[in-house]
């Protein structure tokens, strides 16, 4: 089913360009990373999505309606990258009060905001003001008021900024258990995160989408990544590149290895490289299958 479209989507502030020419043709699924550099476009991709501001030029359609359209209210939300909860208000007022421009009567928009709020472990402080809560506390809070009423597509916009790794983690597994029912965006700059969570990645660079990815077609079949405790560098990258079905070897931090390779089966070339490393006397610490994230978008 798809998911949304856009077509030639630019986007300028005043004579800049934030976002230029970009087509996508996404598919329900898998959460989409939204990945690139600071100032790449992502932040205003997904205000153009939420319908927050209009393109400068060309089309977005999400579930079939155009981004923005009424008819999309309760089936798209979005944690934006600096949402802020109002100090005055409980959390159990604001999340209700979300629930009820919905269109949830008094009751219904409660219980709502009470389940969300049990989705993000928080139920406890609903009675509590926005002030009370820690950073990781208020962003889950967040998160769970963009789950309230179940929307089809969430927008998460940097969802782990700032937060400790335990509450990074918490987001994390909620939005794994969340997206066998919703679709989500996620835009973030921690490319890990992202490898462990999501199927596509699209990749803004100066506005434009420089590439699109998809993780799981990938499968890494023709990568190794090799990690090593101690090694003579040059040496293993030649004694590397020299095994049969290696096409190409690139060191990182001198013990970093990204072995390209075709043919034969994975294992007797791995067995090649532990004998190589035996040989060297080369202390290996990893290997695995595949290539990171990190390595798929710089290589
Ligand atoms: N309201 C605005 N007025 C003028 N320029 C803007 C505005 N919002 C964004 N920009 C510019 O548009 C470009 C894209 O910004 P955007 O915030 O979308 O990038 P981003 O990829 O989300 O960056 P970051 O990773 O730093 O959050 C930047 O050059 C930014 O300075």
């Amino acid at each position: 089913m798809s998911l949304l479209t856009t077509q030639s989507l630019s986007k300028y502030y005043g004579s800049k360009a934030a976002l230029e020419g970009v087509d996508l043709a996404l598919e329900a699924g898998a959460p989409i990373a939204l990945v690139g550099p600071n100032g790449a476009g992502k932040t205003t991709l997904l205000s153009l999505l939420c319908g927050f501001i209009k393109p400068s030029k060309g089309k977005i359609t999400i579930l079939g309606q155009a981004a923005g359209d009424p008819a999309l209210l309760g089936r798209v939300s979005c944690l934006p990258q600096d949402g802020l909860l109002d100090p005055n208000f409980t959390v159990l007022q604001q999340l209700s009060f979300f629930g009820r421009l919905q269109g949830l009567g008094h009751r219904q928009a409660q219980d709502e905001a009470m389940r969300v709020l049990t989705l993000v472990d928080l139920q406890t402080v609903a009675q509590s003001k926005p002030t009370t809560l820690s950073h990781g506390m208020g962003k889950r809070v967040a998160i769970a008021q963009a789950l309230m009423g179940s929307p089809e597509l969430v927008l998460l916009d940097e969802p782990t900024a700032g937060l400790d790794p335990a509450n990074a983690r918490a987001i994390r597994e909620l939005v794994r258990a969340q997206s066998a029912n919703t679709n989500f965006i996620i835009s973030s700059h921690n490319l890990d995160e992202l490898e462990k969570l999501c199927g596509t990645v699209l990749y803004l660079e100066q506005g434009r989408l420089t590439q699109s990815l998809s993780l799981e077609q990938q499968g890494g079949a023709s990568f190794l990544s090799l990690s090593m405790q101690s090694c003579e560098t040059d040496m293993l990258q030649q004694g590397l590149e020299s095994l049969p079905s290696v096409i190409r070897v690139r060191a990182k931090n001198g013990k970093d290895f990204l072995i390209e390779y075709q043919g034969g089966e994975p294992y007797v070339l791995e067995q090649q490289l532990l004998e190589l490393c035996k040989a060297q006397g080369a202390k290996y610490k990893l290997l695995q299958n595949g290539r990171s994230l990190e390595d798929t978008l710089f290589s």
